[in-house]
Formats: C-alpha cells, structure tokens, sequence
C-alpha cells in the first residue's frame, strides 16, 4: 500500500497550487525548501545541492538555503527571469504543538522588485501591463521602485517603441489575447477579470483618493486605464500593498515627443546597441551624479522634445552652469553625496528603509538644502530652485531623532539618540550600569572564593553565568549552582546573577520595542513628506543631467545650438559624437558641415566610397538634432536647428545582416512606411536604400523613392547615402535635389581617406581599393580591375548580360589561372557562374574573401 504523504508536503502542495506559476520558497525552520521542479531549477540557477528525499511513496527532489541568505539568492532567482513566492512562517513553532501554519507573504517577480540586489541605480525596473483592443493598445509602466508610473495608448508601432524605449522587465497581458512579447525576458498572462474598465476605475480612483482620472488626463485612455487597474491588481496579486508613494499617473503622450521608429532608436544606438561591448550615445552622455539623473538621462533620451519652450529652457540652465565653472562644481560635488532619493522614498512607503538608510535620506536633504542656498539668488534657475522644499525642519528632526550612527537593522539596536525618550534613557542606563554591576559581582565573588580567574559571560542556553577552570572546582561555595561541564571548566549561575538577568533581559526586550516604535513614529512622519520628497528627486534629477550637459559641453567642446521653428538645418563643422571620442590617438574627426533646406537643398544624395564615413555624417546629423532637442549642447562648431518632430532611418538590408532580419522585404515594408508617415518636419536618413536587390533594381527603387520625397508636399529634409553614382543623375530633373560626396584622394593605385563632405557626385565606388586595404591577393585585385575596366568601357546602353559575355570570352583567351589546379578550376567555374547583374557590392567582397580562402591565404 502507498504510504500518505507527509503533513508537512501536504501543507507544501497545496500553497504550491496556488502559485503554479512561480518558484515557492518554503520556510522551514531555519532554511528555504525548493522541491521537485522548483528544486531542479533553483539548484541549478543557484548553484546549490539537489538532494532527493523520500515522501511516502515517492522520492522528490530538494534544494535548500539557510533564511539568512535570502538576500544573496532571491536576486539571482529574479535576475534569471523567474517569480518567486516566498512562503514563511506565519507563527511561532514554539506556541504550537501541530504543524507551523504557513503562507506566501511576498511573491517576487522581475517587474516588481524593491530588492537593491535586483535594481541597477542608473536605469529603472518596469513592469509593463498591455491591453489591446481592435488592434489599438492600452498601456501601463510602473516602477514601483521609484514609483513612478505613465500611462499611454497607440498602435501596434507605439506599443513596440515603448517596449524598446523603456525595456520593461516583465509584462503582463491578458490570458486570451495574443501580443508579441518575445523581446521581453518575463511575461505573464493573467486572468481576463483583471482587465475590466469599472474595476480599474474603482482601483485607481480608490488609491488616488480622486472622484475620476481627469485630473490625470487619462479619462478618455479607456484601454490605459484598464492596463493601470491590472497593474494595481498584480500588485495585489504578489501582495504588495504598502504603496502610497505611488502618488500619481503621468500620461505619456505620443505625439509630445520626437517620434522615433523602433529600427531608429536601434540604428542610431541611442542607449542600446546590438554589437557588445559597442558605445552608446548614453555612454558619451552621462556624466550624471546620482542614479535619478542618471535615470531621468535615460528617459530624455527616448522621449526628445519637440516643445521650443521646454527646450529652450533647459539650454538656459545648461548655459547657466556652463558660464558658472565654481557653482557647476559645488552643485556636482553635493549632487554626489546624495542618496537614491526617489527609491528611499518608496522604501520609506512599504516599510523597507533601514535606520541607516533612512540618516542618509537626512544628510541627503541637507545637501540639498545647501544646494538651493547656494543658488537660491540666481534668477535663470530659480524656477528649478524654487521647487525644492524648505528641508531644514525635516532632517534637523531626523539627526535628532536617529543615533549618530544607526546600524541597518532594527534589532542591532541604538537606532534612536539619547534625550529622544526619557525611558530608553533609563532603560540604556540600566544595560551600561549592568556592565559595571557585572564587574563589580566578578570582583566580589572572586574575593570571597578566592579563584582567580572568574569569567561573567552571557549565552542564549544559560544566560549570564559564572565560568572557572576546572583546577579550581574544589573552591566552589555552595550557593553557586552547576550548569555545564566543558573539557577545561564549569559553568555555574547564582540567585543573585538570575536576578540581574530577570532585570536586563526585560530592559533589553523594551530596548528593542521602544525604539522600533519610536523609528516607526519617524517613518509616520516622513511620510506626510512622501509627494514633496518625490518632488525634490525629480527637481534634483534635472539639476543633475542639465549640469551634467555643461559639464560635457566643457569636455568635449560642444556649443549651444540655436533651435527654431523654422523647417532648415544647418550645421556647421558638425561631429559624431560617439566616434570623434573613440579614435585612436592621433587620429582627428573630421567636422563636417550639411545643410537641409527643404526650399533649395531638401535632399543631399552623398555618394562616396566603402568606408569613406557617409553612414557616420547620416548618424551624425541625426544624433546632433536629437541631442539639441533634448536640451544638450552639441558637437559642432555651429548649429541652427529648425524643430524636427520625426526621425527616420533606413539602412539597406546587407548593412543588417545580424539583426537577423534582414530580408528586403522588410526594407521595403519599412521605407513604406516612412513613406507614408512624411511631415514638414522631418528628418530622414536612407542609407544604401535598394541595394538588397540587383544593381537596375536598386537603381530604379531608390530613384523613385527619392523623386517621391522630392515632390512630398511636405518636402521633408532627407540625407540619402548611396553607391549608386547614377543617382547623381537626378539633380537635372529635379531641383532641390543636391550631390555631394564624402572625398578620397587616389594615390598611387590606392586611396587616402579625406572624409570631407564637397559638393558634386564621384565617379566610382571604389570598391576594389577597399578590397585591397581588406588584404586581398594582388592576382585577384588585378583581374578585378580589369573586369571593371570592361565594364566601364562598354557602351552605356549594353546590357548588363552583354557586358558579363564580353568578360567570359576575354576569359578564355586571357585565363590568369593554371587550370591544371583543380582548386583553381572550381574558382573559375564558380566565378564565370557568378551573375554580376545580381551582385551587390558587399556580396563581391564576401566573394572574393570566399576565394581568398581557398586560395589558402
Ligand atoms: N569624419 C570622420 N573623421 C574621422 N573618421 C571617420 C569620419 N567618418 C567616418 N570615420 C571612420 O570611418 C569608418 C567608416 O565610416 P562609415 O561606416 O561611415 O563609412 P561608409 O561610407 O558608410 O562605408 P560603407 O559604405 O562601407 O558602409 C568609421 O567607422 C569611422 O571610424
């Protein structure tokens, strides 16, 4: 017969049946229990020991922590994706003579984390709730970390933009709707109740203390307002309920920003690259102090300003720090003493924040206190300055009310200063007098005995007790009462010693109750002060990057563009920022100047050599642009910048091959778009568009597109960057089309670099010289020129099969290769079946570094 399980995996599986979903931590005693999958799982992501232990019947694996550790191993739990229910104790064994009653009392998941071991300062932690509807989706970010929270509703582009801008940690959608989340580490589906507009309605406005969302600007987001009121019910779900700093909804407007594709926001590098280890533009950027700047600087970046005002007025504080090199430094230098005010916060909210933690909110405030003192005369930034409350009363409390130097446990005790409360006072008193007592019984007691080397000592089996060595066992007096034998000596205890204990030990328990209470009555207080703590993060986050922007501007040498609601752009000896600050030593950037004026120069078609620096001077352009807008000083010498309110770029598809999506068809599909989705203030980048196809095709797709940019009502400004010199062309039909190209000197059978832009088209792509630098046979890049030359000196209209004949027959008679080598011979049947009519002009290479190789070098 099957033997029953065990009480204690009965009580197991069924918490484990309510958190299917998740990996359930079981307290037992004084370890963490994972069994059977979980187990396995947790074993292997922690490193620790699987062991398998008979359950009745059947033997089930198990995996197991010290409680203590909790703190090293959640994080790696939650870094690895996965949710984990914590389930403890919920009485003491002590008082109960069946089993311990047991339940979850936190589930933590990768877009709820609170934990410092699972945040990175310098970026937020969002859980993303969608919900969608007849293809239009209802969006919901939280950071309950921060508590920050946005609300915001688009298309399918939209909701991809935000997935990629804000990189959530977890997302959260309905159990029976389809959304592709396969970008994101941890997604969940959770059940359609969640997902009601009453219900939300009744949880936001319950939690805000608000009649309606009006005052948010959301009452009309119906689908934003139900993805909020499923983030309030997953976080009731995984039993966070202490979060009142979670003070109000921001909505996310789509069209207040620059409006970027997600392709761009990945092309341009912005804050995430593809290529490890590459530069960001956020790695140039930051030059923040604090982990709020540096999150707000993340933030700024994908959500550009396309509002005169605003930027203008970020210009003006970052000239103001610029001009002012000793305020810069005194603000920075205070700005790097603070803590991370914005997660204080919330962890003063649900009760995390130590006694340690929360002194260094005080010295925090007073930092800032003397931030706003130093600046508080200087008018241009009064309006940022006047924001940041009067802090004095508050951490003067704080200092007074907390220890010098507060451990971060509650229990360590001395959290709260002398002449707080008078009975800690006395009840301190007690403990220190204690010690002197204690000596003064040692003493005594070795006076009337006469052993010399008595010990008082105290443990948690015994309590306090007498210790002496065995040698002297003979003098022991009768009223001391033997307690324990060890090897060398004897521990006893008197009436008198049990006493005392009685005393201390209830001084100690009220010690302890004492000062939690009076930390909790501190923790009361501040958080009255929860909206305008949050609020002075927020001010001081924008201190923070706007002196940041100087700062950088005084490094790198940045000037203050000149930005204006006209459609030109003008830069003049403009940089990319991220490689002029990665050449080698030595090396210059080469400043470059472009100018889109849609009335006479709305296209620059560039054309220029492999290599030369056209994709360079198309990001350049747009990373100048998008750094103006955010309120930064840019790389340039000059720069007059009409607003731009849409960035597209495109960047033909062989450029792309790792992103593993690259078909032409997606190039097509997406340059449709960008056709489709033109206005006068645009800035559009194509670079080698139409080159995923053959040579006439290409041709011919990327000529059509730029007459149709050309003749666009809108006449958006566009940098086109082509091999195609037959594109120079255009300029006679069409008037406002202009080429330049990037120059190259030829030198002796090979070519210098000159990476300047200048007016006119160029002649040839250059292409074998490139070949040449790459370390390509000489035997090869001698036929390869004579090819071209045969190319070239064909009659224009020929076709292109016409021309590749022509180069088969001078094959036979001029056959370079030793046709004896069967190595050689398959090199020859494979280039006489290559058809260069469909070849582009990466394909040639990687042809021709195919047959480098079997060349054997
Ligand atoms: N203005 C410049 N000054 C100095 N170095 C530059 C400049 N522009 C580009 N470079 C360097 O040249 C390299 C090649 O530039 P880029 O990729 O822009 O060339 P390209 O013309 O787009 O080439 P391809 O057509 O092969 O894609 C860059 O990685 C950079 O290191």
């Amino acid at each position: 017969m099957a033997k029953q399980e065990t009480p204690l995996m009965k009580q197991y599986n069924g918490i484990k049946a309510k958190y299917p979903d998740a990996l359930l931590l079981f307290r037992v005693g004084d370890f963490y229990e994972t069994f059977g999958e979980d187990a396995i799982r947790a074993s292997r992501i922690l490193d620790i020991v699987l062991t398998k232990r008979n359950n009745g019947s059947e033997q089930k694996e198990l995996a197991g922590f010290p409680h203590h550790s909790l703190d090293t191993y959640l994080p790696k739990l939650v870094r690895a994706g996965l949710r984990v229910a914590i389930c403890d104790q919920l009485e003491d064994p002590k008082m109960t003579k069946t089993i311990v009653k047991r339940g979850v009392t936190e589930l933590v998941t990768p877009g709820v984390a609170l934990n410092d071991e699972v945040l990175s300062a310098k970026t937020n932690n969002f859980l993303m709730a969608i919900h969608t509807e007849n293809e239009l989706y209802g969006i919901a970010l939280l950071d309950i970390s921060t508590g920050e929270f946005l609300v915001s509703e688009g298309n399918l582009e939209h909701l991809k933009k935000l997935m990629q801008s804000f990189r959530p940690s977890e997302v959260i959608y309905q159990k029976r709707k389809k959304i592709d989340v396969s970008d994101i580490k941890s997604s969940f589906q959770i059940e359609d109740w969640a997902f009601q507009y009453d219900y939300a309605l009744d949880k936001l406005t319950q939690h805000f203390k608000v009649k309606s969302l009006k005052g948010f600007g959301i009452e009309n987001q119906l689908l934003g307002t139900i993805a909020a009121g499923a983030v309030f019910s997953y976080l009731d779900e995984t039993h966070h309920f202490e979060i009142q700093h979670i003070t109000q909804i921001q909505r996310l407007d789509a069209n207040s920003f620059v409006w970027m594709d997600p392709f761009t926001i990945r092309n341009l590098e912005l804050i995430h690259s593809p290529h490890l280890n590459a530069t960001t533009l956020l790695h140039i950027l930051d030059k923040t102090c604090t982990p709020m700047g540096g999150r707000l600087l993340n933030r700024w970046m994908v959500m550009v300003l396309k509002d005169l005002e605003k930027i203008k007025l970020r210009q003006t504080i970052v000239e103001f720090f610029l001009k002012n090199d000793e305020k810069r430094n005194f603000v920075r230098e205070n700005l790097g003493k603070l803590s991370d005010l914005e997660r204080m916060a919330a962890k003063i909210s649900t009760g995390k924040i130590t006694p340690r933690q929360l002194l260094l909110v005080g010295q925090s405030l007073e930092f800032i206190q003397e931030i706003k003192s130093k600046l508080n005369k200087d008018k241009k930034i009064s309006f940022l300055i006047d924001a940041l409350k009067d802090w004095e009363d508050v951490y003067r409390n704080l200092f007074q009310t907390l220890s010098a130097e507060p451990p971060h446990q509650l229990v360590k005790g001395n959290v709260i200063a002398e002449g707080v409360s008078e009975e800690l006072d006395k009840l301190r008193n007690l403990q220190t007098k204690g010690k002197d007592y204690l000596e003064d019984l040692r003493i005594r007691e070795t006076n009337r005995t006469g052993i010399p080397s008595i010990k008082v000592s105290f443990n948690n089996v015994f309590g306090y007790y007498i210790e002496i060595r065995n040698t002297h066992k003979d003098k022991i007096p009768e009223d001391w009462i033997r307690k324990q034998t060890l090897v060398n000596a004897e521990r006893y205890i008197t009436e008198e010693l049990k006493e005392y204990e009685t005393q201390i030990l209830g001084a100690e328990e009220k010690i302890l109750s004492l000062e939690t209470q009076l930390f909790q009555n501190l923790l009361a207080e501040m958080l009255e002060h929860l909206d305008e703590l949050q609020k002075s993060a927020q001010v001081i986050a924008q201190l923070d990057v706007l002196s940041s922007f100087a700062e950088l501007a005084e490094q790198n040498h940045y000037i203050k563009p000149e930005i204006n609601e006209s459609s030109d752009l003008i830069i003049e000896d403009g940089r990319h920022p991220v490689i002029e600050k990665q050449l080698k030593i030595g090396d210059t950037y080469i400043a470059n100047s472009v100018s889109l004026l849609p009335n006479e120069q709305q296209i620059i078609m560039i054309t220029g050599p492999n290599m030369s620096g056209k994709s360079a001077l198309l990001r350049q352009t747009a990373l100048i642009v998008l750094m103006a807008q955010m309120g930064s000083f840019v790389p340039a010498k000059n720069a007059k910048i009409g607003l731009v309110d849409k960035i597209f770029t495109r960047v033909g598809a062989s450029d792309n091959i790792s992103s593993g999506e690259s078909t032409f068809m997606v190039e097509m599909n997406e340059t449709a778009s960008i056709l489709n989705n033109l206005s006068d203030k645009s800035l559009i980048l194509l670079d080698e568009i139409g080159r995923g196809t053959s040579t006439y095709d290409g041709i011919s797709i990327a000529w059509a597109i730029s007459e149709f940019i050309h003749e666009h009502k809108f006449k958006p400004k566009t940098l086109f960057a082509t091999h195609y010199h037959e594109l120079n062309e255009m300029t006679k039909s069409f008037p406002r089309i202009k080429n330049f190209n990037v120059s190259v000197k030829e030198m002796q059978n090979t070519i210098l670099f000159l990476r300047k832009l200048v007016p006119g088209g160029s002649e040839h792509s250059f292409g074998i010289h490139v070949a040449k630098l790459a370390g390509m046979p000489e035997k090869v890049l001698k036929r390869a020129n004579e090819v071209l030359g045969t190319l070239e000196n064909s009659h224009s209209n020929e076709k292109i099969s016409d021309k590749t004949k022509k180069i088969t027959e001078e094959n036979m008679q001029l056959s370079f290769f030793q046709l004896d080598d069967p190595i050689l011979e398959t090199i020859r049947e494979e280039l006489l079946g290559i058809d260069i009519n469909t070849l582009t002009p990466v394909e040639a290479l990687m042809k021709l570094n195919e047959i480098k190789r079997k060349l054997g070098r």
